[in-house]
C-alpha cells in the first residue's frame, strides 16, 4: 500500500474542520474526600498539539482517565467535535475518535507485533460471523486490508523486522512506537499519550519529538500529552495547560509557560 493511499484513507476520517475538536469544561473528580480535579477546563483544535504538565499528584492523569472513559467524572463536561462524552466507556469513546496510550505501556505482550495491530482493527473490519464463517470475498478483503494497513504502520514505525516477534520481547522504545501505531491504525482524530517519553534514551526522545510532530502534520490527528520531559514538552507542544494539586495554573504557549512566575513556582523552579 503506498503512503498516498493510506494517507488519503486516514484524512477522510477527518470531517469539516472546527476551531475545537475536544472540549473540557470545569472538569471536577473527586475520590472520597481527595478533590484530584478541581474545575479544569481548556479545549484542543483540530491538528493542535497540547500537554498537560504539573508536578506529580497534580491530576493530570486523574484528566486522562475521565476524559478517555476510565473514570466518569464527578461534575463537568467533555465534548468530542460537539458530542458529550463524559462518563461514557472507553470502547465508546474511541468511537468517537479518540484514542489514548499508557504510562506503562499496554500491549497484548504475547501476541505478535503484527498479530497487536490486527487486534486493533476489529472493530473495523467487517466481523459478520457468517461472513466470516464462509469466507465471503467482502470479509477476504477486509482481512487483506487490515494486514497491509498493520505492515503499512510497521513500516512508518520502522519496526517492520519485528512483525513476528512477540511484542512482550520487543525493546521499550519499539514497545512504544508499537502502542502508538496501534492507536494510529484505527484513524484518530484525538491521540492522547500519556507520558510517551518515560523510560526512552535521549536519542529517542529526539526522535519522539519528530514521531509527534509527523503524525500531527502528516495526519492531520490532534495530539494531547501529559509530559513530564520538559525539553519534548517545550519543543513539540503548541499550548500547555499546568496544573498543581488539581487546578489550572496556566494554560498558554510554551513561551508563556516557561515565564510564568507561579509556574517557575509550582513546578519549573524545582527543576
Ligand atoms: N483511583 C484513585 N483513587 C484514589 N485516589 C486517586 C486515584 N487516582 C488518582 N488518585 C489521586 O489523585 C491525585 C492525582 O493523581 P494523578 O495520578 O492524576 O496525578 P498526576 O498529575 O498524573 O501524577 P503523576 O505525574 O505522578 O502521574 C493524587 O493524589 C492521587 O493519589
Amino acid at each position: 500500500m503506498t503512503q498516498t493511499l493510506l494517507h488519503s484513507a486516514q484524512s477522510s476520517a477527518d470531517s469539516a474542520p472546527r476551531s475545537t475538536l475536544l472540549e473540557v469544561r470545569d472538569l471536577t473528580m473527586r475520590f472520597g474526600g481527595l478533590l484530584a480535579v478541581d474545575s479544569v477546563s481548556f479545549d484542543v483544535g483540530p491538528t493542535e498539539i497540547f500537554a498537560i504538565i504539573g508536578p506529580n499528584g497534580a491530576g493530570k492523569t486523574t484528566v486522562f482517565n475521565c476524559i478517555g472513559g476510565f473514570y466518569k467524572p464527578t461534575a463537568g463536561q467533555v465534548r468530542m467535535a460537539g458530542h458529550d462524552i463524559a462518563g461514557l466507556p472507553s470502547h465508546k469513546v474511541a468511537r468517537h475518535g479518540l484514542v489514548r496510550t499508557f504510562q506503562n505501556v499496554r500491549l497484548f505482550k504475547q501476541l505478535t507485533v503484527l498479530e497487536n495491530l490486527l487486534v486493533a482493527q476489529h472493530t473495523q473490519v467487517e466481523s459478520n460471523m457468517l461472513k466470516g464463517l464462509f469466507k465471503l470475498p467482502s470479509y477476504r478483503r477486509a482481512e487483506q486490508q487490515a494486514l497491509e494497513r498493520a505492515v503499512w504502520w510497521l513500516d512508518f514505525m520502522g519496526i517492520r523486522q519485528y512483525a513476528n516477534r512477540e511484542a512482550g520481547n520487543l525493546a521499550y522504545g519499539h514497545q512504544r512506537r508499537l502502542e502508538i501505531a496501534r492507536c494510529m491504525i484505527t484513524k484518530p482524530r484525538l491521540l492522547m499519550l500519556d507520558e510517551p517519553a518515560a523510560g526512552l534514551n535521549p536519542q529517542e526522545k529526539v526522535e519522539l519529538q519528530q514521531l509527534i510532530r509527523k503524525l500531527r502534520d502528516d495526519f492531520q490527528v490532534a495530539v494531547l500529552l501529559i509530559e513530564h520531559d520538559m525539553s519534548l514538552v517545550m519543543g513539540v507542544s503548541e499550548r500547555i495547560l499546568v496544573m498543581e494539586h488539581g487546578k489550572p495554573v496556566v494554560i498558554g504557549t510554551p513561551e508563556v509557560v516557561k515565564t510564568d512566575p507561579r509556574v517557575i513556582k509550582a513546578y519549573l523552579g524545582e527543576e
